[in-house]
């Protein structure tokens, strides 16, 4: 079985975050492992309180998976402070594992900062180089770009200027676009688009991470990257049609609906 990790944050009501990526990874058929970077109290209306985990810690996390286990792919989600950044930079400098997916989690759907607005500069200068993919929502590639981007054309222009900054391979998702949930990937040779229609549900808690270890899982189970793309835009979108409502606000997407159906559970 192909071994997977998250660097992210825990979601403690389990939309997003360390618990959207195993519950992915798990759905894919990888063994997840998790490198927690910060804990929030969170639920489906809000972040209420975050405690980062300190650089030391995380580095003491990292140490004991990569001096014992081999690791196929690592995603990275919620990184918060810039010495949490820092210390994860040089841990995967030193262990170079084979794919690296990166998240740049800024805000939350709910509009809190996730990472420190002056943390910004070392997440471009330290993850970016080291990113197989980089998948910025429109917000985050506005932040990385300093452009404003609302249609395809301009994703691609954010997608040609982020690959210049040292990642492999761009994916500015289309998530927060106006009409279609069109997704745009530049690998610095050609442009792919996935295609999404726009699903009327407000419950997309935790999309970006889910689409992100969906991506991570594919890579590690060896598919070209495009192909890993691809699959993934499959598995979110069926994600979001069958997600639903917990709590009072925006709700989970549903990671298990075709194991569900092919084991003929009823599912929610
Ligand atoms: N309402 C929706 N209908 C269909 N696809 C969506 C919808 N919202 C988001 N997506 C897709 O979910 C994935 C995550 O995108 P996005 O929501 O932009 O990320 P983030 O969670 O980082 O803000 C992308 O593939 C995007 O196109
Ligand atoms: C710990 C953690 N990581 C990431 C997100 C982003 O998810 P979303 O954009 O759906 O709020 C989150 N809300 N919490």
């Amino acid at each position: 079985m192909k071994k997977v990790l998250t660097i992210a944050g825990s979601d403690s009501s389990g939309g997003a975050g360390i618990q959207a990526d195993l519950k992915t990874f798990s759905a894919h058929g990888v063994f997840g492992m998790s490198v927690i970077t910060a804990v929030t109290a969170q639920n489906t209306q809000g972040v209420f309180a975050v405690q980062d985990i300190t650089p030391e810690m995380i580095a003491s996390q990292l140490d004991a998976i990569f001096t014992d286990i081999e690791v196929d792919a690592v995603k990275i989600g919620m990184v918060s402070q810039i010495d949490t950044i820092k210390v994860i930079a040089e841990k995967l400098r030193q262990y170079k594992p084979k794919h690296i997916v990166v998240d740049p989690v800024m805000v939350s759907k709910s509009g809190y900062d996730l990472l420190s607005p002056d943390a910004k500069e070392a997440l471009i200068q330290e993850l970016i180089p080291l990113a197989t993919v980089i998948t910025p929502n429109l917000p985050e590639a506005e932040v990385i770009t300093g452009r404003n981007i609302s249609t395809l054309k301009e994703m691609e222009e954010a997608a040609i200027l982020i690959h210049s900054l040292g990642a492999k391979a761009v994916l500015v998702k289309g998530g927060h676009l106006e009409d279609d949930a069109t997704d745009v990937s530049y690998d610095g040779y050609e442009f792919t688009y996935y295609k999404g229609t726009r699903i009327a549900t407000n419950n997309t808690h935790g999309t970006g991470c889910t689409l992100s270890s969906s991506i991570t899982s594919n890579l590690a189970n060896e598919c070209p990257l495009n192909e890993a793309i691809s699959k993934a835009k499959e598995y979110i979108t069926l994600a979001i049609q069958h997600s639903f409502s917990i709590g009072k606000g925006v709700g989970p997407v549903h990671h298990f609906y075709s194991m569900y159906q092919k084991a003929g559970i009823q599912h929610v």
